[in-house]
């Protein structure tokens, strides 16, 4: 079962159309990254989803329920993790959860066992200090933890990772893949090695539109050539390769942290090998590395964005 829909969505702001149609489904128990550049229209899709922005058009669906703009009916299914979530800082962390479950309506005694649960979960059950004085890390897995306090089918977090250093980062995507046995993740983000990390699911929006979808293996199988590296001892090698194999692959590049190298690309990888060999073979080249290389969702994403 889907968790969320998303059928043909449309938000202009004035004359600036921001999502033109826009149709993806998230998968229940999945962790699923919503993919776009800096204002691809990411934080609006999500507001959307979360009734705090009107659509022009399109209906959102929740757990099987219609999100209406301004009616929070559906928002008892979402935990929410904004991209700079606000913290009373003179609070200490399970304060500041008692606080949220208490307004919420829990029972104390479920909000006391829940909010030691979830400190511990996102590592923050010694963390006995203000949330003034936390990191960002910090910070976003205390927000995480309040999202879930409430048991949400689907936790939607708006760029969770990218203002983190790369430990940081870990932490919150290790947290996040933890957690989908007991809800569903979206999460939308620019940083295409954690949607790699931990992302069963995914959509890339660019120009309003979604441009791909779906299980990550089967797109990238689907979608991206894979090609072959070769570096060279020496740049005639090089050079007389590429004289040679000119017509050989339809995606050719130098490689710009290693001049002596080059990177092939075509849909025939068996063929794209075997005369590739045969060209080096044949004029006497012995290449320093030749090596096959796997499609990456960065390869995928730049073939798109940059149409
Ligand atoms: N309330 C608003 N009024 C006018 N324009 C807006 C409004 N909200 C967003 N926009 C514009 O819509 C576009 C998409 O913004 P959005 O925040 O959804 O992008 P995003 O994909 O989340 O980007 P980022 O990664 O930078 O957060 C941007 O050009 C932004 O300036």
């Amino acid at each position: 079962m889907n968790i969320l829909e998303v059928n043909e969505v449309s938000k202009a702001f004035g004359k600036q159309v921001i999502l033109d149609g826009v149709n993806f489904h998230v998968p229940e128990h999945s962790v699923f990254g919503f993919l776009g550049q800096n204002g691809a229209g990411k934080t609006t899709t999500m507001k959307i989803i979360l009734g705090l922005l009107q659509a022009d058009q399109g209906v959102v669906m929740v757990n099987g329920e219609r999100v209406t703009y301004g009616q929070t009916k559906t928002n008892r299914y979402i935990g929410y993790l904004p991209d700079v979530p606000e913290f009373y800082g003179y609070m200490k962390p399970l304060e500041y959860l008692a606080l949220c479950g208490e307004i919420t309506g829990m029972k104390k005694n479920e909000c006391k066992l829940r909010t030691e649960e979830l400190l511990d979960l996102v590592g923050l059950e010694k963390a006995n200090k203000k949330i003034a004085g936390f990191s960002r890390g910090m910070k976003q897995r205390l927000g995480i933890a309040q999202a879930l306090l409430s048991e949400p089918k689907l936790l939607v977090c708006d760029e969770p990772t990218s203002a983190l250093d790369p430990i940081g980062r870990k932490e919150i995507l290790d947290i996040l893949y933890k957690v989908k046995d007991k809800t569903t993740v979206m999460f939308s983000t620019h940083i295409l090695s954690d949607v790699e990390r931990i992302c069963d699911n995914i959509a890339l929006i660019h120009q309003g539109k979604i441009q791909m979808q779906g299980d990550l293996v089967t797109i990238k199988t689907n979608h991206a050539k894979e090609g072959i590296e070769i570096e060279f001892s020496k740049i005639e090698d090089l050079k007389r390769f590429q004289k040679e194999a000119k017509d050989l692959a339809n995606v050719f590049k130098g490689k710009e942290d290693s001049p002596l190298a080059i990177e092939l690309k075509a849909s025939n990888m068996n063929e794209l090998s075997k005369v590739s060999l045969q060209i080096l073979a044949q004029n006497d080249i012995v290449p320093v590395k030749f090596m096959c290389v796997k499609p990456t969702l960065e390869d995928l994403f730049m073939e798109i964005v940059k149409e």
